[in-house]
């Protein structure tokens, strides 16, 4: 998968699809009858509205010359319950619509989010996290003016043209047609402008995702920054990844308002036209009212039309929206279920890897042939220098990524034959960079299982050490800790998460680096508690401090993605080989 980075654009899809916006209708379909209710509210508040050129009219050619004071009155009264009826059908417009629209709006975020969660490691790592947050958060939000009222409006605006025109025609069907003298003219401007107006969208939303990238860097490592004194120089950066938001802002909004500024000269030069032409035509069929009721019916004729033209800006608009959106709920996982994936059964334990080869990108190659066999209760440490591919191995086992070839089986079972979450159920995984979810410390250990019970958590962190650092804490395990567990120390953030990984109460456990930040009179009772739970269990140890993985039953030696040596402790001291040498480095410092 393509890497991208914060200041990199990502591709833009260049024609106008049609696909986007039927997916956008599944979404309003199930609020058609509120819809279908809002339309004809507005169709009313349209016909109410439109009587009133008509009602003048009326007065000038009728009412006025013949001095008929109630029947002015009467015209008044019909006039002022038409705007009563406008007013009322307007109020519940904006309410039903916003609910509405936000409703379609949740809808769309929940699937994004719950979509979000399915995909695989790589597709997280293939992106900044703030290009995500960015599709989740602020494109569903500018869908927000297009569902909300972009749509009736559209409906209501094109019943108004419908209404205005039949008005029209009623008044006189030659000065109709010379009203439409305006309309291609103005057609071939929205042509014209269609293809500019999309692309400074797509990549005003480019630009906005790079902003949101940058920021959520900036923030997740505003710790080294400060330590680095970097905050000038990421302040410059800053200010070209904003500032380049701000041009793309200005040349969108530049495009988006050029059709406004045509409809109104188009509008003007029509109404002048009409003007010109009726005045010549008065007496010819043409009286003074009719032709003021008229011109009233143009300036309303192009207001509807200037707001179709603006629901089309702002469907171009969206478009550039939902075509992240849509493309972030088309990505597929990268690691599904065979399509007749079983569930696997509980198993024993017992783990082999048979001539795998792995890498994260097509052309890689981090292991290399990989091939081991564990019985279930081993206990395998795995140790090697930076980089060697440790974490990788671990991370098959729990297939966050598929392999390129060979066989991962548990129990003799291939686990791309099994379901995924029947297989990871059973693991119980404490990853490199343990992460801390807000909320209270109990909810963390919990989230290891949902079903336990407190005793179960407390036993859990007894085991692992953590209950003592825990129960000094003010409020012990209801403490609230933020996202990342700032407020607590690195090791405390490890025993917590080794906690969870044990609560799950797997039958493989994979512990990497699980106690690198653990002081070694903490880790020494650690592991003698650990070794009554870790009995029956398989477990993968990754560990750079070789005092910790002496007990284990195996030891695999991993340089550059292939095991070099494998043994037990006392086995590999004697091979005089690969991890002797590592040992003895560690013996004198
Ligand atoms: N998500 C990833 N995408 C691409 N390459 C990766 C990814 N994770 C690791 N690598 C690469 O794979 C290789 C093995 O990494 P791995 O994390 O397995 O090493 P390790 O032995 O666990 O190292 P350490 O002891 O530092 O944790 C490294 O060269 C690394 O650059």
């Amino acid at each position: 998968m393509a890497r991208n980075k914060f200041d990199v654009d990502e591709d833009l899809e260049s024609p106008f699809r049609l696909v986007h916006f039927q997916r956008l209708l599944v979404y309003i379909k199930p609020y058609k009858t509120k819809i279908l209710i809002t339309v004809l509210m507005m169709l009313l508040a349209s016909c109410a509205n439109l009587v009133g050129p008509y009602l003048i009219k009326q007065a000038i050619d009728k009412e006025i010359p013949t001095k008929d004071i109630s029947g002015l009155f009467i015209l008044a009264g019909i006039y002022i319950l038409a705007l009563i009826t406008t007013g009322i059908c307007m109020k519940f417009r904006i309410r039903m619509m916003s609910q509405t629209g936000q409703s379609i709006i949740r809808d769309i975020r929940k699937d994004l989010f719950t979509h979000l969660q399915k995909l695989s490691f790589s597709f997280y790592d293939s992106r900044p996290h703030g290009k995500i947050l960015v599709r989740v958060v602020n494109y569903v939000n500018s869908l927000s003016d297009l569902l909300s009222n972009g749509i009736i409006n559209v409906i209501t605006d094109l019943f108004s043209l419908l209404v205005i025109v039949g008005f029209m025609l009623s008044i006189d069907p030659k000065l109709t047609l010379y009203a439409m003298a305006g309309f291609p003219v103005l057609a071939g401007v929205i042509l014209l402008l269609k293809n500019a107006q999309r692309k400074a969208w797509q990549i005003l939303s480019n630009k906005q995702s790079n902003m949101n990238a940058y920021i959520h860097e900036s923030i997740s490592g505003i710790k080294v920054t400060q330590a680095f004194s970097r905050e000038e120089e990421n302040a410059r950066i800053f200010s070209d990844v904003s500032g380049s938001y701000r041009s793309s802002w200005m040349r969108a909004i530049k495009v988006h308002f050029l059709l406004w500024p045509a409809i109104e000269n188009i509008s003007v030069l029509t109404v002048s036209f009409i003007y010109i032409i009726g005045v010549s035509m008065i007496g010819d069929g043409v009286t003074v009212g009719s032709l003021v009721a008229f011109v009233g019916y143009i300036w309303m004729f192009w207001t509807p039309l200037a707001n179709i033209g603006n629901f089309y800006n702002a469907i171009i608009n969206a478009m550039a929206y939902l075509e992240r959106i849509f493309e972030t709920m088309d990505e597929k996982p990268a690691v599904t279920d065979a399509p007749n994936a079983k569930e696997l059964p509980a198993i024993q334990g017992r783990v082999e890897f048979k001539d795998v080869v792995f890498g994260y990108e097509e052309a890689d190659r981090i292991l290399d042939n990989v091939s081991f066999n564990v019985e279930p209760g081993d206990t395998i440490a795995l140790v090697g220098a930076t980089g060697s591919g440790k974490t990788t191995i671990v991370s098959l086992i729990s297939r966050f990524y598929d392999i390129t070839s060979g066989k991962i089986e548990i129990d003799g079972t291939d686990i791309n034959s099994v379901t995924i979450p029947s297989l990871r159920r059973q693991m119980g995984v404490m990853l490199q960079d343990p992460f801390i979810f807000s909320g209270t410390i109990m909810d963390n250990i919990r989230y290891g299982r949902l079903d336990a019970t407190d005793e179960e958590v407390i036993e859990a962190a007894k085991a692992v050490q953590a209950h003592q650092f825990i129960s000094q804490l003010k409020d012990g395990y209801q403490t609230e800790v933020n996202e990342r567990g700032t407020r607590l120390s690195t090791g405390q953030r490890q025993l917590i998460s080794f906690a969870r990984a044990l609560l799950a109460d797997p039958r493989i456990l994979i512990l990497d680096e699980a106690t690198s930040s653990i002081d070694t009179e903490t880790e020494l009772a650690l592991q003698k508690g650990l070794e009554t739970l870790l009995e029956g269990r398989t477990s993968f140890i990754i560990a750079h401090r070789l005092s910790t993985i002496q007990n284990a039953t195996r030891i695999l030696f991993i340089d550059k993605g292939r095991i070099m040596e494998e043994g037990s402790h006392q086995e590999l001291l004697q091979r005089r080989g690969y991890y002797w040498k590592l040992h003895a480095s560690q013996k004198a410092v």
